[in-house]
């Protein structure tokens, strides 16, 4: 007993297991899992893909928890650890999400290629698809608190929330959930939709759910975009190697015969971050501005999901109808099926004269606005014709025509025009909250007769030019980016009119940046509160190509009490009105789009009932499409206006509804699905 005389063994030392020093030594490679549990770890890394479709079925809180752990277990430098993870839930974040990121998509579309603009397309359908969104941030914390191991590499904080996020993805990939990376947004617009502050780094958008795909390889290297490079191409033997002698490392080309390897599973693009203005789409705000309660009615994304589901079991490559897949899954998820196929419309053209005509901002005299409502509801302005052959519903109504109205016109006037713009509010309140309320009631009108969707036009001659103001103020753009030559103006005319948008711009801004008056008039001027509770009039915007915009944009109301027309803010009323119905939003050119933008503005629920028909040659368009995350149907350079762009996009609805409807499955067609 007595024999042994080595001495005693010391402690463990704490936070080590009891493995002594010889043993170590004897057997170094000790320390390892058995090989089964080794297997599986690798077999995480070499399987987890980036996911983009999912299944609706919610995930359980013991699975989400053990993963969240799985990243909170992530290295950190100095222990810092940095990520802090927003758990989203609420189907509105992420419709607002997506929006943001449709945004992008559309603003940065011209450096995409076909395919790339297609991973990104399922990259963002992906976070309304995933029933969760988690959102790694990396709080920067105190820049001059000491942490350990942060002194000369600042960034230190990032790469361990990056760990973070690699945990939490191969936890998700045992577990058997999909997990999809989404980094298109403007992180100032995560911040403003989340709340979070400034020293915070929302780093990541990670869709979370059940996978409705099960790639066994990268999506980008199926489909022929590049490959995983060799393993001998990323590792560098002791020193970097002479530049000129060995290419500096770079993407593979694709490799047709596909090993089971990953690319990047981050998105194609990072946008550089970019100051965004918050808008008035924030809680419903206070006095006048919250004269239109928020109404529409929410998506319904069972529908969606059942149409989606159909078009993929349809006889066709996957994907293969492009746009039309996703019109056919927006109509569901605003109606709760896909399109009939010969969807009627309600056509509604609303009529109405502009007080800044004086300065010659069209080409046609005022009395020409009423001339061409007559010939709409004679049936021979191009709406008519339109209407006519296509079986629609046409009403045409003069909610503000200086001349009387017309015979076949309803009448319905509020004002005889509006005031100039450049002088004074174009509405005062009470007028617009009339126009609102009568586009509302005519909407209703044409919904009650059994409308499968409200087609939205226009007549006012001008108001082109007020459009352009209304846009120059919802977006806190100058009249440079917004006016277009409307009817026909010359060089000179255009100078003109971007002359005229840029003063009533300026006396709108002012006007609005003034404090309270006596007369109550005052909560109407404020800048409504936004998301994050701070004033409007914050920040200038990102415009369409990321630059920094010329001016705070204006709240809905006031731009378009300061600038009008009656028939935009009838249309907005509308739209609103159309959106609370489940009726499909059918937008025309340039005008009806920014009425339609104001109405967002007052009622952001309406956007996912809204449908582009076409771009309209008037540039500002592509501009207010961008920022509503719209992409056009059709692109046929017109810029006519009544709705004639919205018609002419009703066949192409028609076309994919009856494909959706009418076309066989693989299995009824007796085809053969993809091997
Ligand atoms: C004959 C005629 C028919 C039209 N139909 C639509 N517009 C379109 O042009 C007008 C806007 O352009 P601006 O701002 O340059 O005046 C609106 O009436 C609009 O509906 C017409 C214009 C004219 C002249
Ligand atoms: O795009 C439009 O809506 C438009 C363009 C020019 C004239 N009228 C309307």
């Amino acid at each position: 007993m007595s024999g042994d005389l080595r001495p005693p063994r010391p402690a463990t030392p704490a936070g080590f297991d009891p493995s002594r020093a010889a043993e170590r030594a004897a057997d170094p490679r000790g320390w390892r899992f058995p090989d089964e549990a080794r297997d599986a770890v690798y077999r995480a890394i070499a399987e987890r893909r980036d996911i983009r479709r999912f299944r609706p079925d919610p995930v359980p809180d013991d699975v989400l928890e053990r993963i969240l752990a799985a990243a909170h277990q992530a290295p950190s430098v100095g222990l810092m650890q940095p990520w802090r993870l927003i758990v989203v839930r609420s189907l509105e974040t992420k419709l607002a999400l997506r929006r943001l990121a449709q945004r992008e998509r559309i603003r940065q579309s011209a450096k995409f290629s076909e395919r790339a603009a297609h991973f990104l397309d399922q990259k963002i359908e992906g976070i309304v698809e995933a029933p969760l969104g988690v959102v790694v941030c990396c709080d920067h914390g105190d820049p001059d608190e000491e942490i350990l191991g942060r002194g000369t590499i600042p960034e230190t904080d990032l790469y361990s929330a990056a760990c973070a996020i690699e945990n939490l993805w191969l936890a998700a990939r045992a577990e058997g959930l999909g997990v999809g990376w989404v980094s298109f947004y403007r992180p100032d617009d995560l911040r403003t939709l989340l709340g979070i502050p400034a020293r915070v780094e929302p780093m990541a958008w990670l869709c979370v759910g059940w996978p409705d795909e099960r790639p066994v390889r990268p999506g980008l290297e199926a489909a022929g975009w590049s490959s995983r490079m060799p393993l001998a191409d990323v590792v560098i033997d002791e020193r970097w190697p002479a530049e000129h002698a060995v290419a500096a490392p770079r993407r593979a080309a694709a490799d047709p015969a596909g090993r089971p390897a990953d690319a990047s599973g981050a998105d194609l693009c990072h946008p550089m971050p970019a100051v965004r203005a918050p808008d008035d789409r924030g809680p419903a705000p206070a006095g006048r501005e919250a004269a239109v309660r928020p109404r529409a009615a929410p998506p319904d994304r069972e529908a969606a999901i059942a149409a989606r589901d159909r078009s993929d079991r349809l006889a066709k490559p996957a994907g293969s109808l492009g746009a039309l897949e996703a019109l056919i899954e927006r109509w569901a998820s605003i109606t709760g099926a896909a399109p009939p196929a010969a969807p009627r419309a309600g056509v509604l053209v609303l009529a109405a004269d502009h007080g800044h005509v004086v300065h010659g901002t069209s080409l046609f005299d005022a009395r020409v606005s009423a001339q061409v409502a007559g010939a709409a509801a004679r049936g021979q302005s191009a709406v008519g014709v339109l209407a006519r052959h296509g079986g629609h519903e046409l009403l045409v109504a003069d909610v503000g025509l200086v001349a009387e109205t017309p015979p076949g016109v309803r009448a319905a006037k509020l004002a005889p025009g509006t005031a100039d713009m450049t002088a004074e509010p174009a509405l005062t309140d009470d007028r617009l909250d009339a126009a609102l309320a009568l586009g509302a009631a005519l909407a209703g009108e044409l919904a009650e007769r059994g409308a499968d969707c409200l087609a939205l036009g226009e007549i006012g001659i001008g108001n082109t030019a007020t459009t352009a103001a209304l846009a120059g103020a919802l977006l806190g753009v100058g009249a440079e980016r917004t006016v277009g030559r409307g009817t026909g103006l010359d060089a000179a005319g255009l100078d003109r009119k971007r002359a005229v948008v840029d003063a009533a711009l300026a006396r709108a801004r002012a006007s609005a940046a003034t404090p309270a008056t006596a007369d109550g008039a005052a909560a109407a001027r404020t800048p409504a509160p936004t998301a994050d509770g701070a004033a409007a009039a914050r920040t200038p915007a990102p415009t369409a190509e990321g630059a920094t915009a010329d001016a705070a944009p204006l709240p809905a109301r006031t731009a378009l009490r300061e600038v009008g027309g009656l028939e935009l803010a009838a249309l907005a009323g509308a739209a609103i009105e159309a959106a609370r119905r489940r009726l499909p939003v059918i937008l025309d050119g340039y005008a009806v789009s920014t009425a339609a933008l104001a109405a967002v503005g007052l009622d952001g629920g309406l956007a996912e009932s809204l449908i582009a028909s076409h771009r309209s040659a008037e540039p500002g368009h592509a501009l207010v499409l961008a920022e509503l995350g719209l992409e056009p149907l059709l692109d046929l350079r017109m810029r006519l206006g009544e709705a004639s762009g919205a018609l002419l996009a009703l066949p192409v609805i028609a076309s994919a509804g009856a494909l959706h409807r009418e076309m066989g499955t693989f299995a009824e067609a007796g085809i053969d699905g993809p091997r």
